[in-house]
């Protein structure tokens, strides 16, 4: 089993009330690779969970899992103490719009052909949201994150990798999700954008009681914001 450290022990859910996200016992293998063995895993509402391990012990792998993304072999993800069964679109939106996910590379996370507006406003469309709304959480989320009128109409190749990630931080808050699981998404920014997006991740944390899972190789970063701090063992090859 996967081990933890930190300032609490993260492995084994008893003992944590059933608020939260959770992963229990999950397993995932790519072909015979075995990159997540029987792993625990509890973020509470409003807490910043730090995930850390050497490259390739499966930390990119388990939030997917946990952002519903990828199906573990064994094991499960529980939504405040409830089984999720099923990933991405088999989902009822409610239930899969409670968690979202930010990923290092803006540019791998975003469909070239789209501005900026129609980016931030996607969430919102395939959840079926009425037009007049859509326009003005897009406006709102742009607002927040600090993307101008202008740079909404651009496409990804017309703006700088900050400016994407911010586009894709709006995103990933429009269904104003409970969870928030950061993978390496400040890692390609330069300092002030790197300020500027954990500012806005922080301040919405406190004022939506969210949780966040924190992926990096930033110590800095990890000691700053993470409230305990979570080690996944070197991957185990069978
Ligand atoms: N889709 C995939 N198909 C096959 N192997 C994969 C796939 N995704 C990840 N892997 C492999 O699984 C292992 C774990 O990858 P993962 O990205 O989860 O690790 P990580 O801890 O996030 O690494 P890093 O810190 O380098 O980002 C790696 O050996 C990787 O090559």
């Amino acid at each position: 089993m996967t081990t933890a450290a930190g300032t609490t022990d993260a492995v084994g859910s008893a003992g944590h009330s059933s608020a939260g996200l959770a992963a229990h016992q999950v397993t995932v293998s790519y072909g015979r690779q075995r990159v997540l063995d029987r792993v625990d895993l509890h973020i509470a509402p409003g807490e910043t969970v730090g995930l850390r391990g050497p490259s390739g012990s499966g930390k990119s792998t388990l939030a997917r899992v946990l952002a519903l993304l990828h199906p573990p072999d064994s094991g499960h993800v529980t939504l405040d103490g409830l089984p999720v069964a099923g990933v991405r679109h088999r989902l009822p939106a409610a239930l899969r719009t409670r968690v979202a996910i930010l990923f290092q590379s803006p540019r791998a996370a975003t469909d070239p052909r789209l501005s900026l507006a129609e980016t931030i406003a996607e969430p919102l469309c395939a959840t079926g949201t009425p037009r007049d709304q859509t326009a003005a959480r897009t406006a709102e989320m742009a607002d927040l994150v600090g993307l101008t009128a202008d740079l909404l109409t651009r496409r990804p190749h017309a703006v700088s990798d900050g400016q994407l990630q911010r586009a894709c931080l709006a995103r990933a808050l429009t269904h104003r999700p409970d969870y928030l699981l950061c993978d390496e998404a400040t890692a390609m920014l330069d300092a002030s954008t790197q300020a500027h997006v954990a500012a806005v991740i922080t301040d919405y944390q406190r004022q939506h009681c969210a949780g966040v899972l924190l992926i990096t190789h930033d110590p800095a970063l990890m000691t700053r914001w993470a409230t305990r701090v979570v080690d996944l063992s070197a991957p185990r090859h069978r």
